[in-house]
């Protein structure tokens, strides 16, 4: 079982929550990153002790070193790298936000570290780079060396152990539908942002709410799908599930359905990341089946929800498009919460942006932060554009 870890984006969502898994699981944290929380970060650090401390942000460099004169600070890009090839840490969780989450996973992977995955933006992006490196590097203990923390990915991961690969006909990812579910473009004009950030079954970071509540979360995990479990989009379906208590099934050659049920709380995938091949013995939280009535499922409604349908095309075409998706919603999703632009208004510019991409091969890690730099500087011209 894993013994070190260092959490990367340790005062997020996923971070705060894995610090929880930690202590419980009696994990030493060994290393810890955040961006700007600097308070937040320090007082991580006092209760956990760890050996290594980043700030992305470099101006409260400074107060953290003063605050842990003996301890080795660090900040800015190559600081997170130093947290993520951390010599000591045997595994690393990537629980950052957007493609920032890219470099420190493949860095991780280059060192020979096993990550724990919650950032699904480095599969969304650079799921064809990180494959090829992953075929070049292996594990000593053969385990793969990524694993998924995503709770649909951890459902289907779960639903494979003992399985053989080539019997999977299909994955089916459940999604709940977010805060909008049955709505159509007409009500959706006017939802502000406070609106949108009250998802209906999980508490989470502001940037993945917002894209539950476009459904490009689904979309983005469609592709974390096919990267994590190596399908082609096609047979990766979607599914609404309003409840969250069926997190995701594979379908198997002989029609079989196999899936993994439990209340919507991520600390149950953290746990399965941190522990696995092993189980823990400390139950999250039991599921009481009897007091669940009802467990539905429904069609995704494309035509509302459409950047669902556009993460499909872009998943299809591969190379450039997923980065430039990621790009503009992004960049959209910042506007967004910025209160800059409605909420519509993310999936017309994000649309509008693929609709005018034109394909660009991608060959490396380099390739994808220009194609990542590029469509956001689009995006930009685009909605600076038109408000003139
Ligand atoms: N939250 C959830 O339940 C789930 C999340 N995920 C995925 O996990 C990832 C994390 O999500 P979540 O925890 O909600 O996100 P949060 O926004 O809550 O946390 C993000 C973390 O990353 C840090 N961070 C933000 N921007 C940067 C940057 N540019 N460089 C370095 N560090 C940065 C933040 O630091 P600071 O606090 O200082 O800003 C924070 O520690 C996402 O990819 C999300 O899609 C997947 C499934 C469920
Ligand atoms: C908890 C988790 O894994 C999220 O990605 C979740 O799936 C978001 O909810 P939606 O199903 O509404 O996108
Ligand atoms: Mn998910």
């Amino acid at each position: 079982m894993t013994k070190k870890i260092c959490i990367l984006g340790s005062t997020g969502s996923i971070g705060v929550q894995t610090i929880d898994v930690a202590k419980k699981l009696g994990i030493r944290v060994v290393g810890l990153s955040a961006n700007k929380n600097v308070d937040l970060l320090i007082k991580q650090a006092r209760e956990l002790n760890p050996d290594i401390l980043c700030i992305v942000d470099e101006k409260y460099y400074a107060i953290l070193k003063e605050n842990f004169p003996d301890k080795i600070v660090v900040a800015g890009q190559k600081g997170l790298i130093s947290v993520a090839t951390y010599p000591a840490a045997d595994l690393i969780v990537n629980a950052l936000v957007g493609v920032s989450g890219l470099v420190p996973t493949v860095e991780a992977i280059l060192a020979g570290k096993r990550v724990a995955l919650a950032n699904k933006e480095t599969l969304v992006t650079g799921g064809k780079i990180i494959k090829r490196i992953l075929s070049q590097k292996q594990a000593k203990d053969s385990l793969p060396l990524l694993i998924p923390v995503d709770s649909e990915h951890s459902a289907i991961f779960q639903c494979l152990v003992g399985e053989d690969k080539k019997n999977v006909k299909k994955i089916i990812l459940t999604a709940s539908g977010g805060p909008f579910r049955g709505k159509k473009l007409k009500d959706l004009q006017s939802v502000n942002v406070e609106d949108v950030l009250k998802h209906p079954t999980w508490n989470m970071g502001k940037k993945i709410t917002v894209d539950s509540a476009t459904l490009i979360n689904k979309g983005f995990e469609v592709i974390e799908a096919m990267f994590f479990f190596d399908k082609r989009c096609d047979d990766i379906d979607v599914v609404i599930h309003p409840q969250s208590i069926v997190h995701s099934m594979v379908e198997f050659v002989d029609g079989a359905i196999k899936a993994q049920l439990s209340y919507p709380d991520m600390r149950l995938p953290i746990e399965y990341a941190l522990t696995f091949p092993e189980r823990s013995r400390e139950i999250v939280m039991p599921l009481e089946l009897t007091k669940i009535k009802n467990l539905t499922f429904e069609e995704p409604d494309f035509d509302t929800f459409f950047l669902l349908k556009i993460a499909y095309e872009c998943a299809k075409k591969g190379e450039s498009y997923p980065i430039v998706l990621n790009a503009a919603n992004e960049e959209a999703v910042k506007y967004f919460l910025e209160r800059k632009i409605g909420f519509v208004d993310i999936m017309n510019y994000v649309t509008k942006i693929i609709e005018r991409h034109r394909e660009q091969k991608v060959e490396s890690i380099q390739d994808i932060l220009e194609i990542d730099a590029e469509a956001r500087q689009k995006f930009k011209n685009l909605v600076e554009g038109e408000k003139n």
